[in-house]
């Protein structure tokens, strides 16, 4: 156990005992790291626990309910506190004027195993020093406010630091919810999965059902999205991100709206290359749950700062989060559509089938490479201050209380049905997507005369693509199989292409495979790419760069940015750092 915990002054203490055994008693210690469960045994030795701060998600003020039949936990009726809540306890006691107070965890198992996960774990803390559940109470509340409000805090170098006071979250999130993402059943998974875990973090939320194509892209651009102060997620796929992204760039307060939205992405889809890219960096065991994971980043509050690509082609602005895709990658995600009622082996299939017909396209490719590769992962944004009231311990009178484990009052109450608190606004098609049909092989400039590029959000630092790269680019000329850019790690949760990357770290990774690779190199590629082996495969580069320009010179392949197909043309990429925010759970040692 933390061999520090000495060294660290107690917010507060109390002494509990364990129900079901009255000779065991607990000391328990909230601490800025957590809290302390010290067992004290028949032996006199100690065993010591500490449920880490930030492995709780919540706390929730009960009161015994054991005259109820029937209700196992209820809300208390005509109280002011909406948080408090009635607690069926398993014996009878007559007028029991005790607070219960239930600090809800979700506990690492199994750590550096195979099989790491998370468990949620509740602790019940009774309180009953006092004649009066409001004497009682008094106390438990002045626990949970202690502990909700370490959930806020940070703990650094022996100091609590607080978010500046214009960093606070606002509490109210809105969840875009995509009914035919993946297998379509996103709504129930919404209701079972996520709506229990909101509640007891004390999320309020609003919830969209998208109807149709577009319509969360249209959520964005037209809604006063100030009213999300704790931000937007969407459950689905990558799909349903970039319509948020684009849909927001397309505001004219793009700007302040991306300073004050967080976003996260829950795993709906079938591409969920951002959700786990997420867990990947901060060490989250993403796969025995990854529903449970992502939903838990949300939770914890947690703004990380993350990088966007401005991507311009010759007939549109996009902004992209994930990857650039062109040539046999690209082909496979698009082409393999037609075999998506056979789920994910529609992937393996039409790689076998790419890799017998291998082909390779014609292109220049320009590129402005990072020499000296520093990158900065920049994963706390917050300002911090000091937290000075909680340099003095609160203490309280010290007759013994008691403790309960492993019970969860409120699992029941999280069974309620939620009312979705707005329905979906019909979607209308945005002007900025395909505004010119004219062919990419005609000259540049010749084209860029004949079509209105929309240019919203940040503007560019690029020369116009008709204009030459600037001289101190690289520019190769050659035939390629494919290139791929990718500013996360995983382009899918099953595909780590680039394990370097980092959510912001200003960098574009940048994979290019020439013609001249053998079909068993390639072979040996595919297999690699779920466990970063590609990059070892011979004839594969990844280059890190700032930007790039693609020109495409002959038709053939697909252009995908974040798993949406763009018609194909030139079109050149930069990485503009840290522009958006996104929650992640910060990192455990
Ligand atoms: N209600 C809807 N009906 C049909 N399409 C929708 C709806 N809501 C969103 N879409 C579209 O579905 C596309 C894919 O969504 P999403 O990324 O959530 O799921 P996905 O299963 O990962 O999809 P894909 O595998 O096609 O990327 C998005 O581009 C979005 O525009």
């Amino acid at each position: 156990m933390d061999e520090n915990r000495h060294a660290i002054v107690p917010i507060l203490e109390e002494t509990f005992y364990a129900l079901s055994r009255k000779q065991l008693s607990y000391r328990v210690s909230l601490t800025p790291v957590g809290l302390y469960l010290t067992k004290r045994c028949d032996d006199d030795s100690e065993k010591i626990d500490l449920i880490n701060i930030k492995d709780i998600i919540g706390c929730k003020s009960m009161q015994n309910s054991a005259k109820s039949n029937n209700c196992a936990c209820r809300p208390t009726k005509n109280t002011e506190n909406i948080n408090e809540c009635q607690v069926h306890i398993p014996y009878t006691e007559d007028a029991d004027c005790s607070a219960y107070l239930c600090v809800y965890a979700y506990i690492l198992k199994n750590k550096d195993m195979k099989n790491e996960k998370r468990d949620k774990m509740t602790v019940t803390l009774r309180f009953r020093n006092f004649n009066s559940y409001d004497e009682n109470n008094k106390v438990a509340t002045t626990w949970k406010l202690a502990i909700k409000s370490l959930l806020k805090a940070r703990y650094e170098d022996g100091t609590i630091v607080a978010p500046a006071d214009n960093q606070y979250l606002g509490n109210r999130l809105l969840v875009i919810v995509n009914p035919k993402s993946g297998v379509g059943k996103s709504r129930e998974i919404f209701q079972r999965k996520i709506v229990p875990i909101l509640n007891t973090a004390d999320v309020d939320y609003d919830l969209h059902i998208t109807c149709m194509q577009n319509d969360a892209r249209n959520l964005m651009q037209k809604s006063d999205i100030y009213k999300w102060g704790r931000g937007v997620i969407v459950l689905g796929g990558d799909g349903l991100m970039f319509e948020v992204i684009n849909g927001l760039m397309e505001r004219p307060d793009w700007q302040r709206a991306f300073e004050y939205l967080t976003f996260s992405v829950i795993p709906g889809g079938s591409g969920n290359g951002m959700a786990k890219s997420i867990s990947f960096e901060t060490n989250e065991p993403y796969n025995q749950d990854p529903i449970l994971i992502s939903v838990l980043n949300v939770v914890s509050g947690n703004r990380c700062p993350m990088d966007l690509v401005r991507v311009e082609t010759l007939t549109e602005v996009v902004f992209s989060f994930l990857s650039i895709g062109w040539g046999f990658i690209a082909d496979i995600d698009i082409e393999s559509e037609r075999l998506r009622m056979l789920g994910s082996p529609r992937f393996t299939i039409w790689s076998i089938a790419k890799l017998i017909a291998l082909r390779s396209y014609p292109a220049r490719l320009s590129y402005c490479k990072i020499n000296n590769l520093e990158i900065e992962t920049r994963m706390n944004n917050f300002t911090i201050s000091t937290f000075d009231n909680f340099h003095e311990p609160v203490t309280t009178e010290n007759e013994p209380l008691s403790i309960e484990f492993g019970m969860d009052p409120l699992e029941e109450f999280d069974k309620r049905d939620r009312i979705e608190s707005f329905s979906s606004i019909i979607s209308k098609r945005t002007a900025f997507m395909s505004v010119n049909e004219a062919s990419s092989f005609t000259s540049i400039p010749e084209l860029l005369e004949e079509s209105e590029v929309w240019v919203r959000g940040p503007i560019s630092r690029l020369p116009p693509l008709s204009d030459p790269v600037p001289s101190d680019w690289e520019v190769i000329e050659d035939e390629f199989v494919m290139i791929h850019a990718s500013y996360l790690s995983h382009i899918s949760e099953d595909v780590i292409l680039a394990p370097k990357s980092k959510l912001n770290d200003g960098v574009i990774w940048l994979l290019i495979i020439k013609n001249g690779i053998s079909r068993t190199t390639l072979l040996q590629f595919l297999l690699g790419l779920s466990s970063g082996n590609h990059l070892t495969v011979p004839n594969v580069e990844m280059i890190p760069v700032k930007a790039f320009r693609l020109e495409p010179l002959s038709q053939g392949s697909h252009l995908v940015v974040d798993g949406e197909l763009l018609k194909h043309s030139p079109l050149q990429a930069e990485i503009i750092p840290g522009i958006t925010n996104v929650y992640a759970r910060r990192k455990f040692s």
